[in-house]
Order: structure tokens, then C-alpha cells, then sequence
């Protein structure tokens, strides 16, 4: 298989966009199609990212127009609801059948695509054309609960914060430096989508309290998890490491993982596994930078899948170290 690939995304200039645009470039076999963006229009790709080489220019399709644009995969980087206009023309047309991967929330729930957090749902992977993205907070919670599924008594709550890239580019109170500077902000304390998510998606109920913080980029998530057996710490570690062993995108550590280590790295630290003493309450601690294994890279493992490439062809992993 030498052909390269080529990769379309649509909603190029936001933070995920711009993230999988660094990706696709240094990718040894995808290219990029075309990259959408209203705003940056005619703009070159070359004047805002400087690890593309090239001539290409932002543009504005119609949803109409994107089945003739010819990739072999297309990205929806949009705003959450703005998907199903997008499939809809593609569903439409007779003649462009591309591979869609869509990381916004709203396929995430339809049993007709493919949920696409690789380390938990790979084997129903083969021949999957419509993959929809894993929320951040729910890549990261689901990771950190699901070695521990069978053991579970009662809901899990997950106390998460996020960096404020977390919201997107549309203006907000969530992502205003100015509100967020010595500040901390809780929101949608009971039935937020990655709440709703993961429950599904584990089939277990998870209560999540999501909060947004001033840092940039990389959450946290802290999993209060009721048990049924008594387990101890190096029983716990124990279990951690082996269902990820093997698994480049999942780190096991000691210690609680800090959020200052995980920005800009491709993978989700777990660690910080603390029980109470009868051993009947774990708690573990996870970080990840919410704009990569959150979404970026997570979308580019897909889509090696999909292809038949490497599953972690194209994304750098950081040297190992020592966890906090
Ligand atoms: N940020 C994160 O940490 C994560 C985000 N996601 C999901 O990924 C998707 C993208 O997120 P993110 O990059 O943060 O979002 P941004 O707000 O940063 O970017 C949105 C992109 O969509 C375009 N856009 C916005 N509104 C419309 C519209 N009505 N029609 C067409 N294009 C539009 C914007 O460009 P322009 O206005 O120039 O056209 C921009 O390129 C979202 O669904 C989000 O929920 C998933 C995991 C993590
Ligand atoms: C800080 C912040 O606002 N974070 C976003 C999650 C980003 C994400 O994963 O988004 P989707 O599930 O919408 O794709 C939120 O809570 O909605």
C-alpha cells in the first residue's frame, strides 16, 4: 500500500482542526485534500501552520460541494449539531463514498457508527467507513474505569477539570482568559453529553462534575470508584498495567499524574490509585491533553485504522518518563 491518503477536514481553522493539520503533515501517508474554514478562506495554510509545506489554501465549501472535493476521508472538526448536515450531503451523492470520521458529539449515540476510542472498541473496527470521535473527558474517563468494570458497585463519579481549549473558539465565559484568571468554573454538573457517553458506552452509570480551569490545554480526571471485592494498591497497579500493557496511547505510573506534564503529549497517565481502608473505595487519577488522545490523535488513530495503516503511524510519543 503506497498511495498516500487524502485527508479532507472541515472546520480546519479551530484548536482540533489545526491539531489533526499538524498530524496529517507529518503523517507518512496521508495527505491533506482541502481544509475548510469561513473564516480563513482563501488564506494559505502556510501563513498559520508552519509544519505545512505547500500550496494550499483554506476554503469554504457548501455541504453540497464537499462530496466533489475527492478525499479519501473527510473530517468534521464543527461545532456540536453541525455534522448531519455535512453526512447528509454525502449520503446524498451518488458518486463519493470517503471513509467520515466526526468528532463532535453528535454520532456518538448512533448505533449505525463506529465509537472510535481504539484501546476499548478495536475489534469492532474492521470495515467501519462512519467512525464518530470519543469526547475528551470521556476518552479519559472510560480508560480509567474500565480495567475495574466488573468490580464496580454503585455509579462512579469523576471529578474532571479541563484546560479552556476544552470549549472551542466560539466565544464564552469558558473560554475567556480574563473570567477564568484566578477563577475555576464549574458547569453542567449533572447530565453533560460525556456523562451520558460513558455510561453508555461502559454500560455502567458515571456521575461527572465538569469544571473549566485558566490553563490552555490538558485535563484531569478524578474516578471515585466503589468496589465490590476488597483490593489493595499493588493489586489495583497491578490490573492497570496489564490491560494496558502494550498500549503505547495509555501509561501507567505511581504517582497522580499532574496536568503540566500532559500537554502536548499523544497519550492518557493514569495513576495516583489510592484506596480507602477496607479497600472497597479506589480512587484513580488520569490526565490527557484534551486537544490530542482527546481528539486529534485519538482521530488519527482511527483513521490509520481505517485504512489499514499502523494504528500509531504518524504520532510521535514522547520518551517515557517517570510518572509525577
Ligand atoms: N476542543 C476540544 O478539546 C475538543 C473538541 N472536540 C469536538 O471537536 C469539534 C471541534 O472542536 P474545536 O476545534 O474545539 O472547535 P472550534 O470552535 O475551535 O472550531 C470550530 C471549527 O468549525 C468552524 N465552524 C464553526 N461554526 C461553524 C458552522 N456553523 N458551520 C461551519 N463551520 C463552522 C470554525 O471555523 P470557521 O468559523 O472559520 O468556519 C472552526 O474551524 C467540536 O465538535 C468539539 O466538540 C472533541 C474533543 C475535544
Ligand atoms: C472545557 C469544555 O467546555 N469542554 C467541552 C468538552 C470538549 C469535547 O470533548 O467536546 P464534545 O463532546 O462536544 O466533542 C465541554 O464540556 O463541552
Amino acid at each position: 500500500m503506497s498511495a498516500k491518503k487524502t485527508i479532507g477536514i472541515v472546520g480546519a481553522r479551530g484548536h482540533v482542526g489545526t491539531e489533526l493539520i499538524k498530524l496529517v503533515c507529518g503523517h507518512p501517508s496521508f495527505d491533506l485534500a482541502y481544509v475548510s474554514s469561513r473564516e480563513r478562506a482563501g488564506r494559505r495554510v502556510s501563513d498559520f501552520e508552519p509544519a505545512y509545506v505547500g500550496e494550499l489554501r483554506y476554503s469554504a465549501p457548501t455541504h453540497e460541494d464537499l462530496p466533489t472535493l475527492g478525499a479519501d476521508a473527510v473530517v468534521l472538526a464543527l461545532p456540536n449539531g453541525k455534522a448531519a448536515a455535512c453526512v447528509a450531503a454525502f449520503d446524498f451523492a451518488d458518486d463519493a463514498d470517503p471513509v467520515i470520521l466526526d468528532l463532535s458529539a453528535d454520532f456518538r449515540f448512533d448505533a449505525a457508527w463506529y465509537y472510535g476510542l481504539p484501546e476499548l472498541t478495536r475489534q469492532h473496527q474492521a470495515g467501519q467507513r462512519r467512525i464518530s470521535n470519543p469526547g475528551c473527558y470521556a476518552t479519559a474517563m472510560q480508560l480509567a474505569i474500565a480495567p475495574m468494570l466488573e468490580f464496580l458497585d454503585g455509579p462512579v463519579q469523576c471529578f474532571g477539570v479541563s484546560g479552556y481549549s476544552g470549549a472551542g473558539t466560539t466565544p464564552s465565559d469558558k473560554n475567556d482568559p480574563e473570567k477564568l484568571r484566578d477563577n475555576f468554573m464549574p458547569y453542567a454538573l449533572t447530565g453533560h453529553v460525556h456523562e451520558r457517553e460513558v455510561s453508555a458506552h461502559l454500560r455502567h452509570p458515571v456521575e461527572f462534575m465538569p469544571h473549566v480551569a485558566p490553563h490552555f490545554r490538558g485535563l484531569t480526571i478524578t474516578a471515585n470508584l466503589h468496589l465490590r471485592t476488597a483490593f489493595d494498591r499493588e493489586a489495583v497497579a497491578a490490573r492497570y498495567r496489564d490491560a494496558y500493557a502494550g498500549e503505547p496511547l495509555v501509561r501507567v505510573g505511581d504517582d497522580a499524574p499532574w496536568v503540566s506534564r500532559i500537554a502536548g503529549a499523544h497519550h492518557v497517565e493514569l495513576g495516583g490509585f489510592t484506596l480507602s481502608e477496607d479497600g472497597h473505595r479506589l480512587v484513580v487519577v488520569a490526565t490527557e491533553d484534551n486537544l490530542l488522545k482527546g481528539a486529534a490523535t485519538q482521530a488519527l488513530q482511527n483513521l490509520n485504522l481505517a485504512f489499514g495503516f499502523d494504528e500509531f503511524a504518524g504520532i510521535p510519543l514522547a520518551p517515557r518518563a517517570e510518572a509525577a
